[in-house]
């Protein structure tokens, strides 16, 4: 092909070679009056794959958008179907190849995600599906673009909203044949011969990125492109039976949850752009990352000192039963805990004996909360000031410890959702929103509280198994089912009353236990202030 490519087309000296795929070749080029470097798609007309007159109709359309490469000409010249479009650097896949590395740092990870998915807003605002999201489609732009992801070879993409009628493709039954990559093609498009919509893009958007943070890459991408029928089939059926907490295990939990919600959207759909690019923007601030809208590469080292202060500063927030003197009163309390007589929510004497061995070890003494809190403790040597600690010098788990045994002595609604609130400041005092063994038990306390606990022969563990008990552990509400914190975040505004606040408790601690790593998101954090709420008003 290269000895009978021109040295001209159109007005552009054609340079080197920049690439080559399946269907043509990419060179730099130079426009012969104004000097302007561009890059220039190369196809014979006759290819049986005319993937630059399809990118040709696409191109307008996506013009003018962030990320998007501008068209400067195109057309046909002898038997050469040319697009002229912006130079841009190395491709994402290069950029890691060439790294050496065998994973890519949370902060790039974050920062692609962010960028992809504003692309995809646009491309899909503008009526247009990618269709062939990879690495290798993914471009960073040059000097002072550098830090922008271009989306390139439009070469696969197609219209879901028909010019004509201005609606949404049909759906079909059919089954189709494949079109698009190996690795990130959507399950329902590359196992299930599904028409590709919106969701589809996102779906492969979610597995790049699962795929750049997983060492050594998506299992079924290990043994290269498939050579044989049986190897790919072999790639579809790994792809199909991988479940996404297998697939993103290790790794922050907003990947799974991401994955988990393209594959719940139906086909017509619109996603939810922005809240996606918000989730990975806190995501990565969690981690101690700002300036996450630009992709920076190599990484830059991490920002050590503003990580330590991020995870010792104090949240605001109401804390009756953060500060030292109300701890103090709580453990008190529960040095001389007398489960009988405490008034509760419910009849709770069928509780008992689970709930002494579950926090027996309040009662005792507990040392470090102790030592943290009591003023008269004669333990003078290590503590010679007396003086309470400040709020945020307890530890998280014992802070937990003590809102679960605050709940646990809770009187009316009003207090719980008090409790709930610092919860909430608790979780959010730390970079890590990682939903501990401490914060499950005080779901455990809070979901009590609020069934009737009468009913429960054993306290009910939100993050692990369920009792057989029917009348109250039913099977997983709809929303458990489609994993929906979103929808929780919803539902817990109208919430008639605290049975019905339990078993959304129990739903949020399952939904949060099933993802990989726990971490409590933004709509987690949205469901359970949403719970505070509600529990104000249904006092
Ligand atoms: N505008 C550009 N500027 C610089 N390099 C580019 C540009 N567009 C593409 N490339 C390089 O050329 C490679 C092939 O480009 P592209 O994917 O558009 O072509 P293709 O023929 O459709 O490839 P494939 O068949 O692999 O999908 C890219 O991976 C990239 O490295």
């Amino acid at each position: 092909m290269a000895l009978s490519i021109p040295r001209r087309i159109n007005n552009y000296w054609l340079e080197d070679c920049l690439g080559s795929g399946y269907s043509g070749s990419i060179f730099r080029a130079c426009h012969i009056y104004t000097g302007q470097r561009v890059a220039i798609k190369l196809q014979n007309v006759d290819h049986e794959c005319p993937t630059n007159r399809y990118e040709r109709a696409f191109y307008p359309m996506l013009q003018g958008g962030e990320g998007m490469p501008t068209l400067w000409a195109a057309g046909v010249e002898g038997i050469w179907d040319f697009l002229v479009i912006d130079l841009l650097g190395p491709s994402l896949d290069s950029l890691f190849r060439k790294s050496g590395k065998n994973k890519m740092d949370l902060r790039s990870v974050c920062s692609i995600a962010i960028q992809l998915i504003s692309r995809l807003q646009i491309m899909h605002t503008r009526g247009v599906l990618h269709r062939d999201i990879q690495l290798g489609n993914c471009a960073i732009g040059l000097s002072a673009n550098n830090k922008t992801i271009y989306m390139i070879d439009f070469g696969f993409s197609k219209q879901y909203i028909d010019p004509h009628t201005r609606r949404h493709i049909p759906d079909s039954k059919a089954k189709r044949d494949f079109l698009g990559n190996y690795w990130f093609t959507s399950v329902g498009v590359h196992c299930k011969g599904k028409v590709p919509s919106r969701r589809d893009d996102l779906e492969a958007a979610a597995l790049m990125l699962i795929h750049l943070l997983t060492p050594g890459g998506l299992s079924w991408t290990r043994n290269g492109v498939p050579k044989t029928d049986a190897q790919h089939d072999r790639i579809k059926r790994d792809k199909l039976t991988a479940r996404p907490e297998d697939l993103c295990r290790g790794i922050p939990a907003e990947f799974e949850e991401f994955l988990r919600y393209c594959r719940r959207l139906k086909f017509a759909d619109c996603p939810d752009y922005d809240h996606w690019k918000d989730e990975f923007k806190e995501l990565a601030n969690e981690h101690g990352f700002s300036d996450i809208d630009d992709f920076v590469w190599p990484p830059p080292p991490p920002k050590v000192k503003s990580q330590i202060t991020a995870l010792h500063q104090p949240k605001p927030g109401p804390a009756p039963y953060n500060n030292a003197p109300n701890m103090e009163e709580v453990l008190n309390g529960l040095a001389k805990l007398n489960l009988k007589e405490r008034p509760v929510l419910g009849d709770q004497t069928n509780t008992l004996v689970a709930l002494r061995k579950e926090y027996g070890a309040l009662q005792k003494p507990v040392k470090t909360a102790v030592i943290e809190i009591s003023s008269d403790s004669d333990d003078s040597a290590d503590h010679p000031t007396n003086i309470p600690p400040p709020p945020n010098r307890f530890s998280k788990a014992t802070q937990l410890h003590n809102l679960a045994a605050s709940a646990h002595k809770a009187t009316d609604n009003r207090t719980l959702s008090m409790i709930v609130t610092d919860f909430v400041a608790c979780l959010q005092s730390t970079r890590s929103r990682m939903l501990t063994k401490e914060g499950f038990q005080f779901l455990d306390t809070l979901y009590k509280q609020l069934a009737d606990p009468s009913v429960f022969a054993v306290p009910l563990r939100t993050s692990r198994t369920r009792s057989t008990n029917q009348d109250v552990f039913q099977p997983p509400a709809r929303h458990v089912k489609l994993g929906a914190l979103i929808t929780l975040r919803r539902e817990v505004t109208t919430a008639p009353n605290n049975r019905a606040l339990a078993k959304m408790v129990a739903d949020f601690g399952t939904v949060t236990n099933k993802s990989s790593g726990r971490t409590i998101t933004k709509d987690g954090i949205a469901f359970l202030e949403g719970l505070a709420e509600r529990l104000k008003a249904l006092n």
